[in-house]
Protein backbone atom coordinates (compact mmCIF):
# COMPACT_ATOMS: atom_id res chain seq x y z
CA UNK A 1 0.00 0.00 0.00
CA UNK A 2 1.56 3.63 -0.92
CA UNK A 3 -0.09 6.53 1.08
CA UNK A 4 0.90 9.83 -0.67
CA UNK A 5 1.60 13.18 1.90
CA UNK A 6 0.70 15.94 -0.11
CA UNK A 7 0.18 18.78 2.63
CA UNK A 8 2.52 18.69 6.11
CA UNK A 9 1.55 16.54 8.99
CA UNK A 10 3.32 15.89 11.90
CA UNK A 11 6.66 13.26 12.42
CA UNK A 12 4.55 11.80 14.54
CA UNK A 13 2.32 10.91 12.18
CA UNK A 14 4.80 10.22 9.68
CA UNK A 15 6.11 7.35 11.71
CA UNK A 16 3.46 5.80 12.52
CA UNK A 17 2.68 5.65 8.88
CA UNK A 18 5.76 4.52 8.18
CA UNK A 19 5.70 1.63 10.54
CA UNK A 20 3.22 -0.28 8.32
CA UNK A 21 3.01 1.22 4.47
CA UNK A 22 5.12 2.41 2.16
CA UNK A 23 4.69 6.63 2.28
CA UNK A 24 5.98 9.32 -0.16
CA UNK A 25 5.84 12.98 1.01
CA UNK A 26 5.56 15.30 -1.54
CA UNK A 27 4.83 19.18 -0.60
CA UNK A 28 4.06 22.35 -2.34
CA UNK A 29 2.98 19.85 -5.54
CA UNK A 30 1.55 21.59 -8.55
CA UNK A 31 -2.13 20.53 -10.11
CA UNK A 32 -1.01 18.97 -12.95
CA UNK A 33 2.32 16.96 -11.28
CA UNK A 34 -0.05 15.65 -8.44
CA UNK A 35 -2.47 14.70 -11.01
CA UNK A 36 0.26 12.37 -12.97
CA UNK A 37 1.68 10.95 -9.80
CA UNK A 38 -1.60 10.52 -8.13
CA UNK A 39 -2.10 6.85 -10.03
CA UNK A 40 -0.13 4.97 -8.37
CA UNK A 41 -0.63 5.42 -4.73
CA UNK A 42 -3.72 3.74 -2.27
CA UNK A 43 -4.16 6.76 0.01
CA UNK A 44 -3.98 10.53 0.00
CA UNK A 45 -3.40 12.39 2.90
CA UNK A 46 -4.18 16.23 2.90
CA UNK A 47 -5.23 19.30 4.59
CA UNK A 48 -7.11 21.75 3.55
CA UNK A 49 -5.26 23.17 0.77
CA UNK A 50 -5.54 20.49 -2.13
CA UNK A 51 -8.79 20.11 -4.03
CA UNK A 52 -9.71 16.37 -3.96
CA UNK A 53 -12.24 16.70 -6.94
CA UNK A 54 -13.93 14.31 -9.36
CA UNK A 55 -10.69 15.04 -11.10
CA UNK A 56 -7.70 14.08 -9.05
CA UNK A 57 -10.63 11.00 -8.09
CA UNK A 58 -10.31 9.96 -12.17
CA UNK A 59 -6.53 10.42 -11.92
CA UNK A 60 -6.38 8.08 -9.27
CA UNK A 61 -7.41 4.58 -9.99
CA UNK A 62 -6.18 2.84 -7.02
CA UNK A 63 -7.21 5.67 -4.68
CA UNK A 64 -8.81 3.92 -1.29
CA UNK A 65 -8.63 6.24 1.27
CA UNK A 66 -8.44 10.55 1.63
CA UNK A 67 -7.16 11.36 5.09
CA UNK A 68 -7.94 14.67 5.67
CA UNK A 69 -5.53 15.84 8.32
CA UNK A 70 -8.06 18.35 10.42
CA UNK A 71 -11.94 18.77 10.37
CA UNK A 72 -13.35 20.53 7.38
CA UNK A 73 -14.24 18.09 4.59
CA UNK A 74 -14.88 21.23 2.11
CA UNK A 75 -12.32 21.12 0.28
CA UNK A 76 -13.04 17.07 -0.50
CA UNK A 77 -16.04 16.13 -3.04
CA UNK A 78 -17.68 14.00 -0.51
CA UNK A 79 -20.71 12.62 -2.85
CA UNK A 80 -17.80 11.63 -5.42
CA UNK A 81 -15.52 9.53 -3.28
CA UNK A 82 -18.82 8.04 -1.67
CA UNK A 83 -19.56 7.08 -5.58
CA UNK A 84 -16.52 5.65 -5.84
CA UNK A 85 -16.10 3.72 -2.71
CA UNK A 86 -13.16 5.15 -1.41
CA UNK A 87 -13.34 6.24 2.48
CA UNK A 88 -12.96 9.80 3.18
CA UNK A 89 -11.71 9.93 7.36
CA UNK A 90 -11.00 12.72 9.23
CA UNK A 91 -9.82 14.03 12.54
CA UNK A 92 -12.24 16.57 13.86
CA UNK A 93 -11.71 16.39 17.02
CA UNK A 94 -7.84 16.65 17.47
CA UNK A 95 -7.57 20.15 16.58
CA UNK A 96 -10.95 21.80 18.01
CA UNK A 97 -9.03 23.29 21.32
CA UNK A 98 -6.95 24.77 18.93
CA UNK A 99 -9.11 26.40 16.25
CA UNK A 100 -11.47 27.38 19.77
CA UNK A 101 -7.74 28.88 21.25
CA UNK A 102 -7.26 30.70 18.16
CA UNK A 103 -10.79 32.52 18.02
CA UNK A 104 -10.20 33.85 20.91
CA UNK A 105 -7.00 35.21 20.53
CA UNK A 106 -8.66 36.43 17.27
CA UNK A 107 -11.39 38.19 19.34
CA UNK A 108 -9.03 39.51 21.84
CA UNK A 109 -7.00 41.20 19.18
CA UNK A 110 -9.86 42.96 17.54
CA UNK A 111 -10.96 44.16 21.01
CA UNK A 112 -7.98 45.77 21.76
CA UNK A 113 -6.28 46.22 18.31
CA UNK A 114 -3.11 44.26 19.72
CA UNK A 115 -2.00 43.14 15.94
CA UNK A 116 -2.32 46.73 14.20
CA UNK A 117 -0.42 48.36 17.70
CA UNK A 118 2.09 45.95 17.52
CA UNK A 119 2.94 46.39 13.95
CA UNK A 120 3.29 50.30 14.73
CA UNK A 121 5.30 50.02 17.88
CA UNK A 122 7.54 47.39 15.47
CA UNK A 123 7.60 50.37 12.72
CA UNK A 124 8.88 52.89 15.39
CA UNK A 125 5.27 54.47 16.09
CA UNK A 126 4.34 54.66 19.94
CA UNK A 127 0.75 56.38 19.78
CA UNK A 128 -1.55 54.57 22.11
CA UNK A 129 -4.70 56.95 20.52
CA UNK A 130 -4.83 55.30 17.39
CA UNK A 131 -5.29 51.89 19.23
CA UNK A 132 -8.08 52.36 22.33
CA UNK A 133 -9.97 49.03 22.06
CA UNK A 134 -13.29 47.87 24.05
CA UNK A 135 -13.53 45.59 27.00
CA UNK A 136 -15.20 42.28 26.54
CA UNK A 137 -16.78 42.25 30.13
CA UNK A 138 -20.30 42.66 30.20
CA UNK A 139 -20.58 42.56 26.32
CA UNK A 140 -22.75 40.25 24.36
CA UNK A 141 -20.74 37.30 21.99
CA UNK A 142 -22.88 35.59 19.84
CA UNK A 143 -21.72 32.31 18.62
CA UNK A 144 -23.31 31.01 15.15
CA UNK A 145 -22.51 27.17 15.51
CA UNK A 146 -22.55 25.64 18.67
CA UNK A 147 -20.54 22.28 17.72
CA UNK A 148 -17.34 21.11 18.82
CA UNK A 149 -15.38 24.57 19.05
CA UNK A 150 -18.68 26.99 19.36
CA UNK A 151 -18.93 25.69 22.47
CA UNK A 152 -15.63 25.40 23.70
CA UNK A 153 -15.53 29.12 22.91
CA UNK A 154 -18.62 29.63 24.61
CA UNK A 155 -17.26 27.88 28.06
CA UNK A 156 -13.99 29.66 27.76
CA UNK A 157 -15.61 33.05 27.22
CA UNK A 158 -17.75 32.92 30.09
CA UNK A 159 -14.58 33.42 32.21
CA UNK A 160 -14.52 36.66 30.61
CA UNK A 161 -18.12 37.40 31.97
CA UNK A 162 -19.87 38.15 28.71
CA UNK A 163 -23.23 36.99 28.16
CA UNK A 164 -23.01 34.21 25.39
CA UNK A 165 -25.57 33.89 23.29
CA UNK A 166 -25.67 30.82 20.45
CA UNK A 167 -27.76 30.04 17.40
CA UNK A 168 -27.85 26.39 16.07
CA UNK A 169 -30.95 25.29 15.45
CA UNK A 170 -29.63 21.66 14.82
CA UNK A 171 -29.00 21.13 18.65
CA UNK A 172 -31.48 20.87 21.27
CA UNK A 173 -32.19 23.15 24.23
CA UNK A 174 -30.64 20.83 26.63
CA UNK A 175 -26.95 21.22 25.12
CA UNK A 176 -27.55 24.74 25.63
CA UNK A 177 -28.21 24.87 29.37
CA UNK A 178 -25.48 22.03 29.65
CA UNK A 179 -23.01 25.07 28.16
CA UNK A 180 -24.75 27.71 29.77
CA UNK A 181 -25.26 29.82 27.00
CA UNK A 182 -28.58 31.96 25.95
CA UNK A 183 -30.11 30.17 23.18
CA UNK A 184 -31.10 32.58 20.02
CA UNK A 185 -34.38 31.36 18.75
CA UNK A 186 -33.13 32.77 14.97
CA UNK A 187 -30.23 34.27 13.58
CA UNK A 188 -31.47 37.53 13.00
CA UNK A 189 -31.73 37.26 17.18
CA UNK A 190 -28.07 36.90 17.53
CA UNK A 191 -27.29 39.74 14.69
CA UNK A 192 -29.26 42.00 16.93
CA UNK A 193 -28.33 41.74 20.18
CA UNK A 194 -24.17 41.08 19.56
CA UNK A 195 -21.06 43.20 20.31
CA UNK A 196 -19.17 40.35 18.60
CA UNK A 197 -20.32 37.76 16.68
CA UNK A 198 -17.95 34.46 16.06
CA UNK A 199 -18.95 31.66 13.32
CA UNK A 200 -18.25 28.56 13.98
CA UNK A 201 -20.43 26.21 11.46
CA UNK A 202 -19.47 23.51 8.46
CA UNK A 203 -19.50 25.81 5.67
CA UNK A 204 -22.47 23.66 3.39
CA UNK A 205 -24.85 24.75 0.84
CA UNK A 206 -26.58 26.53 3.27
CA UNK A 207 -24.14 28.13 5.18
CA UNK A 208 -22.25 29.71 2.51
CA UNK A 209 -22.73 33.33 2.52
CA UNK A 210 -24.81 32.96 5.50
CA UNK A 211 -23.70 36.53 6.50
CA UNK A 212 -24.57 39.11 3.43
CA UNK A 213 -25.41 42.16 3.46
CA UNK A 214 -28.74 41.63 4.40
CA UNK A 215 -27.45 40.23 7.75
CA UNK A 216 -24.89 43.36 8.34
CA UNK A 217 -27.65 45.43 8.27
CA UNK A 218 -29.30 44.24 11.06
CA UNK A 219 -26.55 44.18 13.25
CA UNK A 220 -25.43 46.56 16.06
CA UNK A 221 -23.17 49.34 14.61
CA UNK A 222 -19.64 48.78 15.85
CA UNK A 223 -19.42 45.46 16.11
CA UNK A 224 -16.94 43.02 15.73
CA UNK A 225 -16.88 39.90 13.60
CA UNK A 226 -14.49 37.06 13.88
CA UNK A 227 -14.64 33.57 11.26
CA UNK A 228 -11.96 31.18 11.96
CA UNK A 229 -14.13 28.59 10.55
CA UNK A 230 -14.55 28.63 6.68
CA UNK A 231 -14.47 31.07 3.88
CA UNK A 232 -17.12 32.14 2.20
CA UNK A 233 -19.59 31.74 5.44
CA UNK A 234 -19.45 35.81 5.57
CA UNK A 235 -20.00 37.45 2.12
CA UNK A 236 -16.45 39.18 1.80
CA UNK A 237 -17.44 41.43 -0.25
CA UNK A 238 -20.57 42.90 1.87
CA UNK A 239 -17.87 42.63 4.61
CA UNK A 240 -15.20 44.76 3.37
CA UNK A 241 -18.23 47.17 2.78
CA UNK A 242 -19.45 47.52 6.16
CA UNK A 243 -15.66 47.50 7.61
CA UNK A 244 -15.32 50.46 5.36
CA UNK A 245 -18.04 52.23 6.80
CA UNK A 246 -17.20 51.79 10.43
CA UNK A 247 -20.46 49.90 10.69
CA UNK A 248 -19.00 46.97 11.36
CA UNK A 249 -15.78 48.31 13.82
CA UNK A 250 -13.50 45.56 12.81
CA UNK A 251 -13.11 41.68 11.75
CA UNK A 252 -10.44 39.29 12.26
CA UNK A 253 -10.76 36.64 9.57
CA UNK A 254 -8.81 33.33 9.80
CA UNK A 255 -10.16 31.59 6.54
CA UNK A 256 -10.65 33.41 3.38
CA UNK A 257 -13.12 32.48 0.53
CA UNK A 258 -9.90 31.79 -1.90
CA UNK A 259 -7.05 30.72 -0.23
CA UNK A 260 -3.77 29.41 -2.00
CA UNK A 261 -3.98 26.17 -3.45
CA UNK A 262 -0.42 24.83 -1.96
CA UNK A 263 1.61 26.06 0.72
CA UNK A 264 3.91 29.03 -0.09
CA UNK A 265 1.91 29.44 -3.19
CA UNK A 266 1.09 33.73 -3.41
CA UNK A 267 1.10 33.77 -6.99
CA UNK A 268 -2.11 36.25 -7.51
CA UNK A 269 -3.74 35.73 -4.04
CA UNK A 270 -5.16 38.99 -3.19
CA UNK A 271 -8.03 39.37 -0.98
CA UNK A 272 -9.46 43.22 -0.28
CA UNK A 273 -9.30 42.36 3.34
CA UNK A 274 -5.78 42.38 3.48
CA UNK A 275 -6.08 46.51 2.90
CA UNK A 276 -8.75 47.75 5.43
CA UNK A 277 -6.64 48.86 8.79
CA UNK A 278 -9.75 47.19 11.01
CA UNK A 279 -8.99 43.74 10.09
CA UNK A 280 -7.14 41.01 11.38
CA UNK A 281 -6.15 38.41 8.87
CA UNK A 282 -4.27 35.12 9.92
CA UNK A 283 -3.30 32.50 7.46
CA UNK A 284 -5.32 29.62 8.10
CA UNK A 285 -3.72 29.11 11.65
CA UNK A 286 -6.54 28.08 13.53
CA UNK A 287 -5.26 24.26 13.52
CA UNK A 288 -1.69 25.44 13.77
CA UNK A 289 -0.20 24.57 17.00
CA UNK A 290 1.93 21.67 17.92
CA UNK A 291 -0.31 19.99 20.06
CA UNK A 292 -3.14 19.92 17.32
CA UNK A 293 -0.73 19.08 14.43
CA UNK A 294 0.61 16.07 16.62
CA UNK A 295 -2.87 15.04 17.78
CA UNK A 296 -4.21 15.32 14.14
CA UNK A 297 -1.19 13.58 12.45
CA UNK A 298 -1.23 10.25 15.02
CA UNK A 299 -5.04 10.49 14.09
CA UNK A 300 -5.07 10.43 10.35
CA UNK A 301 -2.25 8.17 10.10
CA UNK A 302 -3.79 5.59 12.34
CA UNK A 303 -7.71 6.01 10.25
CA UNK A 304 -5.90 5.77 6.84
CA UNK A 305 -4.13 2.75 8.30
CA UNK A 306 -7.25 1.02 9.39
CA UNK A 307 -9.44 2.06 6.08
CA UNK A 308 -6.97 0.31 4.04
CA UNK A 309 -6.84 -2.68 6.31
CA UNK A 310 -10.47 -2.71 5.51
CA UNK A 311 -11.26 -2.08 9.46
CA UNK A 312 -14.00 0.48 10.58
CA UNK A 313 -12.99 3.46 11.11
CA UNK A 314 -14.11 6.03 13.66
CA UNK A 315 -13.84 9.29 12.20
CA UNK A 316 -15.04 8.14 8.17
CA UNK A 317 -17.11 10.89 6.95
CA UNK A 318 -19.04 8.62 4.51
CA UNK A 319 -19.54 5.53 6.50
CA UNK A 320 -21.81 5.78 9.14
CA UNK A 321 -19.58 6.63 12.34
CA UNK A 322 -19.72 3.80 15.00
CA UNK A 323 -17.36 3.60 18.19
CA UNK A 324 -14.89 0.41 18.53
CA UNK A 325 -16.50 -1.38 21.30
CA UNK A 326 -20.05 -0.90 19.33
CA UNK A 327 -17.90 -2.30 16.46
CA UNK A 328 -16.63 -5.44 18.05
CA UNK A 329 -20.26 -6.02 19.37
CA UNK A 330 -21.67 -6.16 15.58
CA UNK A 331 -18.91 -7.11 13.64
CA UNK A 332 -19.88 -11.24 13.39
CA UNK A 333 -23.72 -9.36 12.54
CA UNK A 334 -21.79 -7.37 9.29
CA UNK A 335 -20.43 -10.65 8.21
CA UNK A 336 -24.25 -12.73 8.67
CA UNK A 337 -25.05 -9.46 6.80
CA UNK A 338 -22.49 -9.70 3.96
CA UNK A 339 -23.08 -13.39 3.85
CA UNK A 340 -27.14 -13.08 3.72
CA UNK A 341 -26.96 -10.70 0.62
CA UNK A 342 -24.28 -12.42 -1.40
CA UNK A 343 -26.64 -15.35 -2.01
CA UNK A 344 -29.03 -14.09 -4.08
CA UNK A 345 -26.99 -13.38 -7.52
CA UNK A 346 -25.05 -16.59 -6.27
CA UNK A 347 -28.26 -18.54 -6.61
CA UNK A 348 -30.62 -16.38 -8.96
CA UNK A 349 -29.67 -14.40 -11.87
CA UNK A 350 -33.03 -12.03 -11.87
CA UNK A 351 -32.08 -8.65 -11.31
CA UNK A 352 -33.32 -7.11 -7.95
CA UNK A 353 -36.27 -4.12 -7.76
CA UNK A 354 -36.26 -4.04 -3.88
CA UNK A 355 -34.51 -4.94 -1.07
CA UNK A 356 -36.61 -4.72 2.08
CA UNK A 357 -34.64 -5.98 5.43
CA UNK A 358 -36.11 -6.25 8.77
CA UNK A 359 -33.67 -6.13 11.89
CA UNK A 360 -34.97 -7.34 15.60
CA UNK A 361 -35.21 -4.47 17.93
CA UNK A 362 -32.21 -5.64 19.99
CA UNK A 363 -29.89 -5.19 16.85
CA UNK A 364 -28.37 -1.53 16.70
CA UNK A 365 -26.24 0.16 14.07
CA UNK A 366 -28.93 -1.56 11.34
CA UNK A 367 -27.98 1.02 8.68
CA UNK A 368 -24.03 -0.01 8.33
CA UNK A 369 -25.61 -4.14 8.30
CA UNK A 370 -27.96 -2.89 5.27
CA UNK A 371 -24.80 -1.30 3.30
CA UNK A 372 -23.45 -4.87 4.36
CA UNK A 373 -26.27 -6.57 2.95
CA UNK A 374 -26.20 -4.18 -0.05
CA UNK A 375 -21.90 -4.84 -0.71
CA UNK A 376 -22.75 -8.73 -0.35
CA UNK A 377 -25.71 -8.54 -3.11
CA UNK A 378 -23.51 -6.46 -5.93
CA UNK A 379 -20.04 -7.81 -4.99
CA UNK A 380 -20.55 -10.75 -7.60
CA UNK A 381 -21.92 -8.60 -10.05
CA UNK A 382 -20.05 -5.28 -10.00
CA UNK A 383 -17.01 -4.54 -12.21
CA UNK A 384 -16.36 -1.30 -9.52
CA UNK A 385 -15.08 -1.75 -6.50
CA UNK A 386 -17.95 -2.38 -3.55
CA UNK A 387 -17.42 -1.71 -0.51
CA UNK A 388 -19.62 -0.07 2.77
CA UNK A 389 -18.76 3.16 1.94
CA UNK A 390 -20.53 3.06 -2.09
CA UNK A 391 -22.50 -0.30 -1.93
CA UNK A 392 -25.85 1.90 -0.71
CA UNK A 393 -25.40 4.73 -3.22
CA UNK A 394 -24.56 1.64 -5.77
CA UNK A 395 -27.76 -0.06 -5.10
CA UNK A 396 -29.65 3.36 -5.76
CA UNK A 397 -28.01 3.91 -8.47
CA UNK A 398 -29.51 0.64 -10.24
CA UNK A 399 -32.54 1.41 -9.37
CA UNK A 400 -32.78 -1.06 -6.25
CA UNK A 401 -35.17 0.69 -3.21
CA UNK A 402 -34.07 -0.40 -0.13
CA UNK A 403 -36.89 -0.82 3.09
CA UNK A 404 -35.19 -1.09 6.37
CA UNK A 405 -37.15 -1.24 9.34
CA UNK A 406 -37.71 -3.49 12.49
CA UNK A 407 -39.44 -6.54 13.45
CA UNK A 408 -42.25 -6.81 15.28
CA UNK A 409 -41.95 -9.02 18.44
CA UNK A 410 -42.35 -12.24 18.58
CA UNK A 411 -39.85 -14.06 16.60
CA UNK A 412 -37.68 -16.98 18.17
CA UNK A 413 -34.89 -15.16 18.24
CA UNK A 414 -33.66 -11.98 19.64
CA UNK A 415 -31.01 -10.74 17.10
CA UNK A 416 -32.50 -11.83 13.71
CA UNK A 417 -32.04 -10.37 10.22
CA UNK A 418 -34.47 -10.63 7.89
CA UNK A 419 -33.54 -9.87 4.40
CA UNK A 420 -36.50 -10.02 1.32
CA UNK A 421 -35.18 -9.78 -1.84
CA UNK A 422 -38.02 -8.81 -4.83
CA UNK A 423 -36.66 -9.35 -8.17
CA UNK A 424 -37.79 -7.56 -11.37
CA UNK A 425 -40.30 -10.60 -11.56
CA UNK A 426 -42.28 -9.73 -8.62
CA UNK A 427 -40.48 -13.23 -7.07
CA UNK A 428 -39.34 -13.22 -3.27
CA UNK A 429 -36.17 -14.75 -2.12
CA UNK A 430 -36.18 -14.28 1.71
CA UNK A 431 -33.39 -15.38 4.75
CA UNK A 432 -33.16 -14.91 7.98
CA UNK A 433 -30.09 -15.33 10.17
CA UNK A 434 -28.77 -14.80 13.44
CA UNK A 435 -25.44 -14.42 14.96
CA UNK A 436 -25.42 -17.47 18.43
CA UNK A 437 -23.02 -16.65 21.19
CA UNK A 438 -20.41 -14.31 20.26
CA UNK A 439 -19.58 -14.88 16.56
CA UNK A 440 -21.72 -18.36 15.22
CA UNK A 441 -23.22 -16.60 12.30
CA UNK A 442 -26.18 -19.31 10.89
CA UNK A 443 -28.67 -18.96 8.38
CA UNK A 444 -32.38 -20.30 9.82
CA UNK A 445 -34.57 -19.50 7.37
CA UNK A 446 -34.73 -19.80 3.40
CA UNK A 447 -37.75 -19.79 1.21
CA UNK A 448 -39.63 -20.38 3.98
CA UNK A 449 -37.46 -23.60 5.00
CA UNK A 450 -36.54 -23.60 7.87
CA UNK A 451 -32.97 -24.07 8.04
CA UNK A 452 -30.03 -23.93 10.37
CA UNK A 453 -26.50 -23.91 8.84
CA UNK A 454 -23.33 -21.91 9.50
CA UNK A 455 -22.22 -20.85 6.19
CA UNK A 456 -18.55 -21.64 5.03
CA UNK A 457 -16.23 -20.25 2.20
CA UNK A 458 -17.70 -22.70 0.10
CA UNK A 459 -20.66 -24.64 -0.77
CA UNK A 460 -23.11 -26.20 -2.44
CA UNK A 461 -26.84 -25.01 -3.32
CA UNK A 462 -29.46 -27.65 -4.12
CA UNK A 463 -33.13 -27.49 -4.50
CA UNK A 464 -34.23 -31.01 -5.58
CA UNK A 465 -37.54 -33.11 -5.98
CA UNK A 466 -37.79 -35.22 -1.88
CA UNK A 467 -37.45 -38.69 -3.22
CA UNK A 468 -34.86 -41.64 -2.21
CA UNK A 469 -31.35 -41.69 -4.01
CA UNK A 470 -30.42 -38.22 -4.61
CA UNK A 471 -28.04 -37.62 -2.30
CA UNK A 472 -26.40 -40.20 -3.32
CA UNK A 473 -26.01 -39.09 -6.75
CA UNK A 474 -24.81 -35.76 -5.06
CA UNK A 475 -22.02 -37.37 -2.95
CA UNK A 476 -20.78 -39.07 -6.20
CA UNK A 477 -20.44 -36.84 -8.57
CA UNK A 478 -18.66 -34.62 -5.86
CA UNK A 479 -16.20 -37.04 -4.89
CA UNK A 480 -15.45 -37.63 -8.70
CA UNK A 481 -14.26 -34.05 -8.90
CA UNK A 482 -11.97 -34.52 -5.74
CA UNK A 483 -14.73 -32.14 -3.54
CA UNK A 484 -14.88 -33.11 0.28
CA UNK A 485 -18.36 -32.54 1.78
CA UNK A 486 -17.86 -30.90 5.38
CA UNK A 487 -21.18 -30.30 6.11
CA UNK A 488 -24.19 -31.29 4.80
CA UNK A 489 -28.48 -29.93 5.60
CA UNK A 490 -31.14 -31.49 4.28
CA UNK A 491 -34.66 -29.63 4.76
CA UNK A 492 -37.89 -30.55 3.08
CA UNK A 493 -41.85 -29.49 2.70
CA UNK A 494 -43.22 -32.83 2.41
CA UNK A 495 -46.46 -31.53 1.22
CA UNK A 496 -44.56 -30.01 -1.91
CA UNK A 497 -42.63 -33.37 -2.35
CA UNK A 498 -39.63 -30.57 -2.48
CA UNK A 499 -36.17 -30.38 -0.70
CA UNK A 500 -33.05 -28.71 -0.05
CA UNK A 501 -29.62 -28.70 0.70
CA UNK A 502 -27.22 -26.78 1.52
CA UNK A 503 -23.66 -28.27 1.54
CA UNK A 504 -20.51 -26.23 3.16
CA UNK A 505 -17.31 -28.19 0.84
CA UNK A 506 -14.08 -27.84 1.78
CA UNK A 507 -12.59 -26.71 -1.79
CA UNK A 508 -14.83 -24.73 -4.79
CA UNK A 509 -17.43 -26.71 -6.34
CA UNK A 510 -16.30 -26.77 -10.57
CA UNK A 511 -18.27 -25.84 -13.29
CA UNK A 512 -18.76 -29.05 -14.73
CA UNK A 513 -19.98 -31.07 -11.56
CA UNK A 514 -22.37 -28.22 -11.58
CA UNK A 515 -23.11 -29.67 -14.95
CA UNK A 516 -23.47 -32.66 -14.12
CA UNK A 517 -25.67 -32.40 -11.06
CA UNK A 518 -28.36 -30.32 -12.78
CA UNK A 519 -28.72 -33.29 -15.23
CA UNK A 520 -29.17 -35.53 -12.19
CA UNK A 521 -32.98 -36.61 -12.71
CA UNK A 522 -34.47 -34.87 -9.43
CA UNK A 523 -32.52 -31.99 -8.94
CA UNK A 524 -33.37 -28.36 -9.75
CA UNK A 525 -31.03 -26.04 -9.16
CA UNK A 526 -27.43 -26.93 -7.85
CA UNK A 527 -25.47 -23.61 -6.91
CA UNK A 528 -22.00 -23.29 -6.18
CA UNK A 529 -21.50 -20.54 -3.80
CA UNK A 530 -18.33 -18.69 -2.79
CA UNK A 531 -18.12 -16.27 0.29
CA UNK A 532 -15.42 -13.74 0.41
CA UNK A 533 -13.00 -15.05 2.98
N1 LIG B 1 -9.55 27.74 11.19
C1 LIG B 1 -9.20 26.51 11.34
O1 LIG B 1 -8.04 26.17 11.20
C2 LIG B 1 -10.21 25.49 11.70
C3 LIG B 1 -9.85 24.38 12.49
C4 LIG B 1 -10.81 23.42 12.79
C5 LIG B 1 -12.11 23.56 12.31
N2 LIG B 1 -12.41 24.63 11.53
C6 LIG B 1 -13.78 24.84 11.04
O2 LIG B 1 -14.58 25.25 12.15
C7 LIG B 1 -15.95 24.97 11.87
C8 LIG B 1 -16.60 24.32 13.07
O3 LIG B 1 -16.00 23.09 13.35
P1 LIG B 1 -16.61 22.14 14.49
O4 LIG B 1 -15.65 21.04 14.70
O5 LIG B 1 -17.04 22.94 15.65
O6 LIG B 1 -17.89 21.59 13.73
P2 LIG B 1 -19.14 20.88 14.39
O7 LIG B 1 -19.73 20.07 13.31
O8 LIG B 1 -18.78 20.23 15.67
O9 LIG B 1 -20.12 22.10 14.73
C9 LIG B 1 -20.76 22.84 13.76
C10 LIG B 1 -22.08 23.32 14.33
O10 LIG B 1 -22.68 24.18 13.37
C11 LIG B 1 -24.07 23.95 13.44
N3 LIG B 1 -24.71 24.42 12.22
C12 LIG B 1 -24.77 23.81 10.99
N4 LIG B 1 -25.47 24.56 10.14
C13 LIG B 1 -25.86 25.66 10.83
C14 LIG B 1 -26.63 26.79 10.49
N5 LIG B 1 -27.14 26.96 9.27
N6 LIG B 1 -26.84 27.72 11.45
C15 LIG B 1 -26.33 27.59 12.69
N7 LIG B 1 -25.62 26.52 13.08
C16 LIG B 1 -25.38 25.57 12.15
C17 LIG B 1 -24.19 22.48 13.63
O11 LIG B 1 -25.45 22.14 14.18
C18 LIG B 1 -23.05 22.19 14.59
O12 LIG B 1 -23.50 22.21 15.93
C19 LIG B 1 -15.93 24.12 10.61
O13 LIG B 1 -16.21 24.94 9.51
C20 LIG B 1 -14.49 23.63 10.52
O14 LIG B 1 -14.12 23.33 9.22
C21 LIG B 1 -11.49 25.60 11.23
O1 LIG C 1 -4.62 23.35 9.40
C1 LIG C 1 -5.31 22.87 8.51
O2 LIG C 1 -4.91 22.08 7.70
C2 LIG C 1 -6.77 23.25 8.43
C3 LIG C 1 -7.42 23.09 9.73
C4 LIG C 1 -8.87 23.37 9.75
O3 LIG C 1 -9.31 24.24 8.80
C5 LIG C 1 -9.69 22.16 9.79
O4 LIG C 1 -10.74 22.15 9.19
O5 LIG C 1 -9.31 21.22 10.48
Amino acid sequence: MKVLIAERISDAGLDELKKETDVEVRLGLKREKLLEIIKDFDALIVRSEIKVDSELMEAAPNLKVVGRAGNGIDNIDLKEATRRGIIVVNTPDSNAISAAEHTIGLIIAIARNIPQAAHAVKSQDFHRNKYKGVELYGKTLGIIGLGRIGSLVAKRMKAFEMEVIAYDPYISSEIFDEIGVKKAETLEDLLRNSDIITIHTPKTRETVGMIGEKELAITKKGVRIVNCARGGLINERALCEYLKSGHVAAAAIDVLEKEPSYEGDNTGFYNPLIELPNVVITPHLGASTVEAQNNVGITVAREVLSALKGQFTSNACNIPSIDREMLDLIRPYMKLAEIMGSFYYQIESTPVKTIEVLFSKGLLNTEILTNAILMGLLYPIVEERVNFVNSRYLCMERGIQIIEGILNDGDDYSNLIDLKIVNEKGQEVRFKGTVYGRDEIKIVEYMGYDVNFEPAQYMLFIRNEDKPGVIGYIGNILGEYGVNIATMHVTRRKEEGLALMMLGVDSPVPDEAIYRLVNVNGIITAKAITLNP
